[in-house]
């Protein structure tokens, strides 16, 4: 365990008090122990200078803050010039930057970096017998399986899982990186392998301001700015700000591209057939044309298939561990068939978020509703406490994709649900085609599903994997998945037909 004092000369930190030997630093206070450095952070509903009481009482020896210490204060304090940066970088140095020794890859983008991530866990799986996987639904090690609460948790959550992964034997780790993730320094000072990037369209304008800033948090990724360049940036040059990356990198990665359009990306699509209950593919790459099948579903899928499969050929994993890892993936909540869909009746439960998942997804359900001669029907609503202006542009992909769509509510947060619903409704009214407006969600699926005829395609779309619905401060168990597989057997058994 390291001194106080070598702690804070690693971060250029003024110290003042008695050193000691550091066992953790954390940003909560009720995480405090003997031996721990509380990180004070400014936030948006409080301020951790207030909770330095309680670190203190919970044993905690240091406190580390942009400000300077008060006179007489009665514990060790270091001031930083940035706080959130340097909890990063004493999260990793505590730990013995576990990243340094294992390969660690970082998914970065708006959409796909869930699904990317389960794919290279399962080819590196099939390849090494170890994987780590860290995200929007999981922490995974091998076989060790933990529900998540955040997608890029904070700097010592993440510092530790690197370390826990390790100690178990896991090389190989894949993490998605949020650019909320990046600009708070959860990922300060690590050292990745390779980094990808998915793509960028809007989401979390709340929080960035603008697309400009959203983009600038996710180049950190690439550019050094976060500590090191990755060893190697695999791009997606289908999309337009991949240029961008390439000139903020200045030479000082390998890259790697994949696309599904580009002619020019070393690694990229040559057939893709769709079907149902999966697709198959060729790639063209550098090591000839590879042949693929996956229980994924859709074109976007595609991208996110080219993505793992370039890292991984990057990286050196054998062929037959990249077929074998992406025929085995399964990502909950992406485009997941209920059980009980059939020939006459396709229900599909989607996690599209944004603008441009939306009209991925209703795309994908046109190409097999078309097989089927049949309709889209979506069902859709939008986030509370988020993005605000991405609702009318989620509604107006969602109706412009959909023969008929029903809005309904997502998790509303701390909003007012109606007023949730009056943002989105805007886009639908700007499209012009049929729509219904359903608050309870539970309803919304029941009555899509009653609404379809044979053919239909159903996509409930916005929250995929969630087993839950957060109403103000009361968080409900509520599962898409569920609640359609129940519609589906009313449905049946209304009609007298059983379930295959
Ligand atoms: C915007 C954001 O990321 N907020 C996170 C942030 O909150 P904050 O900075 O506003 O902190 P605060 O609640 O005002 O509290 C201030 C400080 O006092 C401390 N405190 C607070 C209360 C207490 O009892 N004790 C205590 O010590 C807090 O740890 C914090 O350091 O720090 C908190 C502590 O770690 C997080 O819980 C909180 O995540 C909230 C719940 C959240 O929803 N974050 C989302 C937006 C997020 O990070 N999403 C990204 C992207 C998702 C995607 O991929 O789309 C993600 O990576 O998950
Ligand atoms: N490469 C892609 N391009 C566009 N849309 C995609 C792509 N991959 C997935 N999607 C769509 O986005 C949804 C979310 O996918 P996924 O969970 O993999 O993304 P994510 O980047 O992890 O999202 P989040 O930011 O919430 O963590 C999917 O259900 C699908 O509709
Ligand atoms: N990772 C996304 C989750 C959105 C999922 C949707 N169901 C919602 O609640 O808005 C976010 O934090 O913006
Ligand atoms: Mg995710």
């Amino acid at each position: 365990m390291p001194a106080l004092h070598a702690v804070a000369a690693a971060v250029a930190g003024c110290v003042s008090g008695e050193s000691f030997e550091v066992r953790d630093i954390t940003c909560l206070a009720g995480a405090c122990q003997p031996g721990s450095i509380f990180a004070a952070l400014p936030g948006t509903r409080a301020d951790g200078h207030d909770f330095i009481p309680e670190a203190l009482s919970r044993g905690a020896q240091a406190i580390l803050s942009e400000r300077p210490a008060p006179p007489d204060f009665p514990a060790a304090w270091i001031q930083v010039a940035d706080a959130r940066r340097a909890l990063g970088q004493v999260a990793a140095l505590l730990h013995g930057h576990p990243s340094h020794h294992m390969h660690v890859i970082g998914v970065t983008g708006t959409n796909g970096k869930t699904t990317t991530t389960y794919l290279l866990y399962e080819i590196f799986r099939a390849a090494y017998g170890h994987a780590a996987l860290l995200g929007t639904i999981e922490q995974r090690m091998d076989d060790d399986r933990r529900p998540s609460r955040l997608t890029t948790p904070e700097a010592p959550e993440v510092q530790a899982f690197l370390r826990r992964a390790w100690d178990s034997g896991c090389r190989h780790v894949a993490i998605e990186v949020s650019s909320i993730g990046l600009d708070r320094w959860r990922v300060a000072d690590m050292r990745f392998a390779a980094a990808i990037f998915t793509n960028l369209t809007q989401d979390h304008l709340d929080y960035h301001g603008t697309m400009e800033r959203y983009f600038d948090a996710k180049l950190r990724l690439f550019d050094g700015r976060n500590g090191e360049v990755p060893g190697i940036a695999v791009l997606n040059t289908d999309d337009a700000r991949t240029p961008d990356i390439i000139t903020a990198i200045n030479g000082r990665a390998r890259i790697v591209t994949y696309a599904v359009h580009d002619p020019g990306a070393e690694v990229r699509l040559a057939r893709l057939d769709v079907h149902t209950r999966g697709m198959a593919l060729s790639l063209h790459t550098p090591r000839g044309m590879l042949d693929l099948a996956t229980h994924l579903v859709g074109t976007p899928h595609a991208y996110n298939i080219l993505a793992a499969t370039a890292t991984a050929l990057a990286l050196d994993v054998p062929t037959d561990a990249i077929l074998a890892g992406v025929t085995k993936t399964v990502v909950p909540g992406r485009f997941e068939v209920v059980e009980g869909s059939d020939d006459h009746l396709l229900v599909a439960v989607d996690y599209a978020h944004t603008p441009d998942a939306l009209a991925n997804v209703t795309a994908t359900a046109r190409e097999l509703a078309r097989l089927r001669r049949g309709r889209v029907i979506t069902v859709f609503g939008c986030g509370g406490d988020r993005d605000r202006t991405k609702r009318p542009l989620m509604a107006e992909a969602a109706a412009q994709g959909s023969d008929l769509t029903i809005l309904t509510s997502d998790n509303p947060r701390r909003e007012a649900p109606e007023r949730i619903l009056d943002d989105a409704e805007v886009g639908l009214r700007a499209v012009g085609k049929p729509y219904h407006r359903i608050l309870d969600r539970r309803q919304a699926i029941a009555f899509a599903i009653q609404t379809a005829q044979p053919g239909d395609v159903v996509v409930i779309a916005g929250k995929g994997h969630e087993t839950y619905q957060i109403l103000n401060h009361l968080t409900i168990h509520f599962d898409d998945r569920e609640e359609a597989r129940q519609a589906l057997r009313r449905l049946r058994s209304d009609k007298g037909t059983p379930m295959e």
